[in-house]
């Protein structure tokens, strides 16, 4: 089938499109991809449901509101691609995530889009598995295995967005997963409260800054670094203590303890054995101050995706392409192994475009 794959990250940046040719199993090939970026009122007012979304209510007015004009701007996408295709998947914008309290919540009006695409809408990737006492995250561990199929391993691939992620691949065909801790959002946070700027440019600012150890000790004492995986985050879990551990840093020492705190995180997540190398795919594979750290904690060498021909750009977009057609085929999105759930879980749903004059 030819699926469009459509991600719209926790760094609330945009919306990432891709065409992809697959049967859920295996990956014929790649078409276009195209990235819509969100005009800044949007942004501001899906960060402004972020901060709230614990107290809001479902039928939330505003909730109704944005959840059309996400699927507007992922209809914007799709059409940015000129592209035919058999289905979308349509991962939508996370606002809340909590598997502890078996909720998480994307927010996207998949009967819209199906409407503006006429194409059958994928979407609702994570309830099922949350549901059914999973962290319904990260889902893109089954995207990954198929990519690599013949790559050496043991491997590790590192998705470093607004959340930084996992896929531990061994030889015997393990598929270990977990979040790993803060990706960039947390620095993006800090460079645009004191700056105005949207993100640290190539790590321009932790480049130049101190990295403060007691406070990045202090960061690395969050309960959730003791937790065993599977296990995932909500974009804003550490948040409070990144207040305190930053209070009083200059601009430059907290981008870069924030950027060593990124990549201390990706090293000391729970993995079996050492990887023959670890690749590397999001926004943070271009921030040369969490890559120099990463390189430190690894003793193997770590790359872009790019190493291996992979767009590290598009990889989330094209996962759920990919999950899309595994929706369709009632295939598994999830394993105990990648999000805890308890047998390899089906989920997502299909919003079908309505027949004209049915
Ligand atoms: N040139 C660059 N230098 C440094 N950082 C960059 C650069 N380009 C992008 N980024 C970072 O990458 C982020 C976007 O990454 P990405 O698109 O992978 O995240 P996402 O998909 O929204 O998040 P998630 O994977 O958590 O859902 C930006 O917010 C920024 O912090
Ligand atoms: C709840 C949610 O949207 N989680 C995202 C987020 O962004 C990165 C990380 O946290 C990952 O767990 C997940 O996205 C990717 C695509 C995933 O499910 O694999």
């Amino acid at each position: 089938m030819l699926a469009i794959g459509l991600m719209s990250g926790t760094s609330l940046d945009g919306v990432d499109a891709a065409l992809i040719e697959t049967d859920g199993e295996r990956i014929v090939r790649f078409g276009p991809t195209a990235t819509l970026f969100y005009e800044d009122a949007l942004r501001v007012r899906l960060r402004a449901l972020l901060d709230a979304a614990p107290k809001l209510a479902v039928g939330d007015p505003e909730v109704a509101r944005l959840s059309r004009i996400v699927a507007d701007r992922h209809a914007e996408a799709v059409a940015l691609l000129a592209s035919r295709a058999d289905l979308v998947g349509f991962h939508g914008q996370t606002i809340l995530h909590d598997p502890a309290n078996r909720r998480t919540w994307q927010i996207g009006d998949a009967a819209h889009l199906a409407h503006k695409t006429r194409l059958p809408v994928a979407h609702d990737f994570r309830s099922a598995d949350v549901a059914s006492g999973g962290e319904g995250a990260p889902l893109v561990p089954l995207f990954h295995a198929a990519l690599a199929a013949d790559l050496p391993k043991p491997l590790l691939v590192a998705n470093i967005g607004g959340v930084a992620n996992i896929t531990f691949l061994g030889a015997d065909g393990t598929i270990l997963a977990c979040d790993t801790g803060p990706g960039n959002g947390p620095l993006d946070d800090w460079v645009r409260s004191h700056t105005g700027a949207d993100y640290d440019k190539d790590g321009a600012l932790a480049g130049s800054g101190r990295v403060h150890r007691d406070r990045l000790d202090a960061l690395m004492a969050d309960p959730y670094f003791a937790r065993q995986a599977p296990k995932s985050l909500d974009r804003l879990h550490f948040s409070a203590r990144i207040a305190v551990a930053t209070d009083g840093l200059s601009v430059e020492d907290g981008a870069a303890t924030l950027a060593a705190f990124t990549a201390t995180a990706i090293a000391a997540a729970p993995i079996p054995v050492v990887p023959k190398r670890i690749l590397v795919s999001g926004g943070g594979r271009r921030n040369a101050a969490i890559m120099a750290a990463l390189r430190d904690g690894f003793s193997v060498p770590v790359e872009p995706v790019e190493a291996v021909g992979w767009d590290g750009d598009a990889l989330e977009a094209q996962c759920f392409g990919f999950l899309a057609v595994r929706v369709a085929r009632g295939l598994p999105l999830s394993l105990p192994t990648t999000t805890g759930v308890a047998r390899p879980m089906p989920g997502g749903r299909l919003a079908k475009p309505a027949i004209p004059g049915a």
